[in-house]
């Protein structure tokens, strides 16, 4: 501790900074950033912003109750900045070793009452620091941590909705057990496929025995919110701050009356960047896709990239799971052989090259293939044999029907040195290398082999399913409860959401009858979705192209972009949606600080020819497109999801898509929709 000429403590190391909070806290003071989420007895930490100073909000923070407040010490080299220059910890670190910490110290407001205390370096010790003032929460839970351009609000809604499906189906944390089946015909005894429900299982007689008991129920933090999935609340970033994070943590070991097991969180690529995970003990990283979005932040793709497999190389990994069909998982997977730790590596692979094996026809789609599709499976045969475990799904041509696979990777090789297989796995025709062939290999040697078919949209979200299947796996499920869990995916709030149903097809629970509504063409199929990246609507139209064939109408996309993001990316959505939409509908997302019609014009840039309509205006937007679309049509509203606000010029007002849409469908085609269930 060093002391400054006028008296004030000028803390250094986290473990004197954790011994004064202690001493100066009530036993329930949380630490806190935010002066508006300061609470009686928490302390009040005053951090320099990009935009704002904390220290102004210092007698707010007060007035609201601070036991305590923490200052950080103003100096050019301790502030925690740019971060997307790269790593501020190691640079703040460097930078600390004699710097004259008092010279700048911020005035404090007259009358402050509460202890004070001044703190360099600060932003870089954040989350060790309320990691040991909390005495380590995140080591207690299971935290699974999912990383990617998309599909990290999806994979973690349903790694935590598989968790607690498990919990609802066998009583309470104690009681689970998935060695014990929940459905009478999945018996492992039997060692013959049972048959039940649309599934087929093989069930594994051997390497699955370590299954572990659940420890409690799944939480998820993220863009959604924090906490059970149907109850969240929302907390404004996708990756909260150091200090919010550890307190979360803190908050779900302490209930117990509804004890905490697995926390699925989401890892934005800012959040690792600015080390806002710093001090959490991550038991399983997740890795989706790499596609462009905040290259405004991050300045290449490159570096991008880079924030995300800095992941794959944190100290307390027990595993990982990794999307093979990304070519980034090749990076990734070299990071997690150098890893000290040695985490278990689990791929997965959606597989739709092939058919689905059904008899005859599964080795001639394996010879139809394509350059580009066999280039794929070499890629996915390299990286599954660096893999301790692969799960692969193989879709047929309409995706009816899903084979799930779960086999060792060390296996693969085995498979390719089988008599009947060339050398050449990729070019011999049929055999172990179709999926016809090896599912029977597959199946002779680990019977880890299921059929189902998956109740989700899109090939995209069979990969997130995929990817919660491997954070299922890599907390211990055997491969029964694996395709148990997969069998009881629901969909996500704001993701691929059917918003307007006929009354009819409204349960009184108010869930949505998907396969109803699709097939009903007494109005427009309205869905909404949180597409906001190039990649993103490219597979959402993709997948909603296929429901407007079926239901022989057309398909229209009313969407916008952010402001004060990437302008780059904007003219590229705009390709993305004239590629596959018939109807583009221009509008506004949360156009921030940016001019709304100079995004509208941005994206304009990207269309080939004039836009069906543009109109800043959101609301009337949604309100024409689906005042004007055909009862056979699809209309997605693309960008927001769920979010509750839209934002303009500072100004945060209430807007919602799926409300929106809803009046839109009553109004115009006089449906009774069901009110806008909580995320
Ligand atoms: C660029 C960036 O990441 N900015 C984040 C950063 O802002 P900042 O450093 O500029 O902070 P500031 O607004 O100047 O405020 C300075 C300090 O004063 C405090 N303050 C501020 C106002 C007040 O009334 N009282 C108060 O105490 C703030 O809590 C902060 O500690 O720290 C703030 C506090 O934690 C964040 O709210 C803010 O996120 C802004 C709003 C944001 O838009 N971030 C986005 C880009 C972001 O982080 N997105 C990722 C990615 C999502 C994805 O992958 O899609 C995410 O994880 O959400
Ligand atoms: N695996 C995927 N691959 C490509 N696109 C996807 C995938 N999963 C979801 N999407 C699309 O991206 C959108 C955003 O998905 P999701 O909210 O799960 O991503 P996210 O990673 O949480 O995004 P963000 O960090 O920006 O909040 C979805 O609404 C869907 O359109
Ligand atoms: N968390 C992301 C989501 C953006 C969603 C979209 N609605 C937008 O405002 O651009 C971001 O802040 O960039």
């Amino acid at each position: 501790m060093a002391e400054s000429p006028n008296g004030l403590k000028g803390l250094v190391e986290p473990t004197e900074l954790v011994a004064w909070l202690r001493e100066h806290l009530p036993a329930t003071g949380r630490l806190v950033s935010d002066s508006r989420r300061v609470g009686k007895g928490d302390a009040f930490f005053a951090l320099h912003g990009r935009r704002q100073d904390g220290s102004t909000f210092i007698a707010q923070a007060v007035q609201q109750g601070a036991a305590a407040v923490v200052v950080a010490i103003p100096a050019q080299a301790c502030q925690a900045e740019d971060a997307a220059e790269g790593d501020v910890v190691q640079a703040e670190h460097a930078a600390c070793g004699n710097f004259d910490y008092f010279k700048n110290l911020p005035t404090l407001p007259a009358g402050i009452q509460v202890p004070v205390c001044y703190v360099p370096c600060l932003g870089s010790q954040l989350g060790a620091l309320a990691d040991e003032y909390y005495d380590h929460p995140s080591q207690v839970l299971d935290v699974v941590a999912v990383t990617g351009t998309n599909g990290k609000t999806s994979t973690t809604h349903w790694i935590a909705q598989g968790v607690n499906d498990r919990l609802a189906r066998t009583g309470d944390a104690q009681a689970v057990d998935a060695n014990t089946p929940s459905r009478p015909a999945a018996s492992a005894s039997t060692q013959r496929p049972a048959e039940f429900a649309g599934l087929v299982i093989a069930l594994d007689g051997d390497a699955d025995a370590a299954m572990q008991p659940g420890r409690g129920r799944g939480v998820v933090i993220g863009t959604n919110g924090v906490g059970t999935p149907g109850a969240l609340e929302y907390i404004g970033l996708t990756t909260p701050d150091p200090l919010t994070l550890q307190t979360l943590f803190q908050r779900f070991r302490a209930d117990t009356e509804a004890p905490v097991g697995v926390v699925a969180m989401e890892a934005s690529s800012i959040g690792l960047v600015q080390g806002r995970m710093q001090g959490t003990c991550i038991h399983t990283a997740v890795f989706t896709n790499l596609t462009r979005d905040h290259l405004d932040y991050h300045g290449s793709m490159q570096a991008y990239g880079a924030a995300k497999v800095g992941l794959f190389s944190w100290p307390t990994l027990q595993a990982a799971v990794v999307n093979l069909g990304d070519p980034l998982a090749t990076e990734i997977i070299e990071v997690l052989h150098r890893h000290t730790a040695a985490p278990r590596i689990i791929g997965y692979w959606v597989n739709n090259a092939h058919g689905a094996p059904q008899a005859g026809q599964a080795d001639a789609a394996f010879q139809a293939m394509d350059d580009d599709a066999r280039a794929r499976l070499r890629r996915f045969y390299e990286l599954a044999m660096r893999c301790d475990e692969v799960l692969e799904l193989a879709l047929d041509r309409d995706s009816s029907q899903h084979v799930l696979m779960m086999f060792p990777g060390s296996v693969v090789k085995t498979l390719l040195q089988l008599p009947e297989v060339g050398a050449d796995p990729v070019a011999s025709s049929g055999g172990a290398g179709s999926v016809h062939g090896r599912q029977q290999r597959l199946q002779a040697m680990f019977r880890n082999v299921a059929t189902l078919r998956l109740n989700v949209l899109g090939r995209f979200n069979m990969e997130n399913a995929l990817a919660a299947a491997g954070a299922w796996r890599s907390l211990g499920w055997n491969f029964p409860a694996i395709v148990e869990g997969l069998h009881q995916l629901h969909p996500v709030p704001g993701r691929m959401e059917i918003v307007g149903l006929p009354a009819a097809q409204v349960s009184d629970a108010g869930e949505a009858a998907p396969a109803a509504a699709i097939s009903s063409t007494a109005c427009p199929l309205v869905v909404v979705d949180y597409a906001h990246t190039p990649d993103a609507l490219t597979n959402v139209l993709a997948a909603l192209r296929d429901i407007a064939g079926q239901r022989g109408g057309q398909l229209c996309c009313v969407f916008g972009a952010g402001g004060n993001r990437d302008r780059g990316k904007r003219p590229e959505m705009a390709r993305a949606v004239e590629a596959v939409a018939d109807r583009v509908v221009v509008t506004s997302d949360n156009p921030r600080d940016e001019d709304p019609a100079q995004i509208i014009a941005d994206v304009c840039q990207g269309l080939s020819k004039p836009a069906w309509r543009t109109e800043a205006d959101r609301r009337v937007a949604i309100d024409a497109a689906i005042a004007q679309a055909a009862p056979a049509d699809v209309v997605l509203i693309a960008g927001k999801g769920r979010e509750t606000t839209q934002e303009i010029a500072g100004v945060f007002h209430p807007f919602s898509d799926p409300e929106f849409a809803a009046q839109a469908l009553a109004s115009h085609w006089a449906l009774k929709t069901r009110e806008v269930p909580h995320a």
